[in-house]
């Protein structure tokens, strides 16, 4: 394995308004495919804030999440790391990022029906990079581990959402702000 962080890191600094630890998380958007109530088929991620600076998500694998007959789909698995990974930096360091680089390994194969505990930490900031990753466990905290991610997230401006955004959903967010998790001013 490479060393992690690839490069050198100040280490990170919980925001002093980050959620307490056991802290239950809201989705983020109604609409994203990885945590949004409002889309049937998608991955319905539930996170948590831990201690530190770390987030443990819950993703169940359902029958719509298959690649191969009964086990989930590598690219979905993952969707749900690069969900449980952007949660942890948002809402720990509570600053926007997109994530640039996010790379998985894939250790056990994840039969349907089970349950994904993600844990994710922050491992160091450099400028606006944010190194982060996580290991997946089968059914329960401390089951084997499935899938393995570490990803750079880029902290970005809002504008960013603003400037790159379909206007029709930006409208749609800025007439019910509900839609996001927490209040954002997209109209600033
Ligand atoms: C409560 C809320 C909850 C919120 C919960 C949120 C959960 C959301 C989970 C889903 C998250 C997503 O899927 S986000 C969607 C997927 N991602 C995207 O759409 C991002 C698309 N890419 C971009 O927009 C852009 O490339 C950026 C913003 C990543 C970077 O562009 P930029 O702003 O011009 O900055 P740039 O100078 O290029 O990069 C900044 C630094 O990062 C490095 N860098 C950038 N990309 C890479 C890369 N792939 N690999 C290595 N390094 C990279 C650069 O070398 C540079 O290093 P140095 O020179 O400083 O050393």
């Amino acid at each position: 394995m490479n060393s992690w962080p690839p490069v050198p890191t100040e280490p990170p600094a919980r925001h002093p308004d980050a959620p307490a630890p056991d802290t239950e998380l809201p989705e983020h958007y109604a609409y994203c495919f990885g945590c949004g109530s409002e889309v049937e088929h998608g991955l319905h991620l539930r996170a948590t804030a831990g201690d530190d600076l770390t987030v443990r998500s819950r993703f169940l694998v359902t029958e719509t999440h298959q690649g191969a007959p009964g086990l989930a789909h590598g690219g979905l698995l993952a969707c749900a790391f690069d969900e449980a990974l952007g949660t942890a930096v948002g809402h720990l360091l509570r600053r926007p990022a997109v994530t640039g680089r996010l790379e998985t390994d894939f250790v056990r194969p994840v039969p349907v029906g089970t349950v994904l505990h993600i844990d994710a930490h922050i491992d160091g900031v450099a400028g606006r990079k944010v190194y982060v990753s996580a290991e997946g466990r089968m059914n329960s905290v401390v089951g084997d581990i499935a899938v393995r991610a570490r990803a750079l997230f880029v902290l970005v401006e809002l504008k960013h959402f603003i400037d790159h955004g379909r206007r029709e959903d930006l409208r749609k967010v800025a007439e019910d702000p509900g839609l996001l998790g927490r209040s954002v001013d997209l109209n600033p």
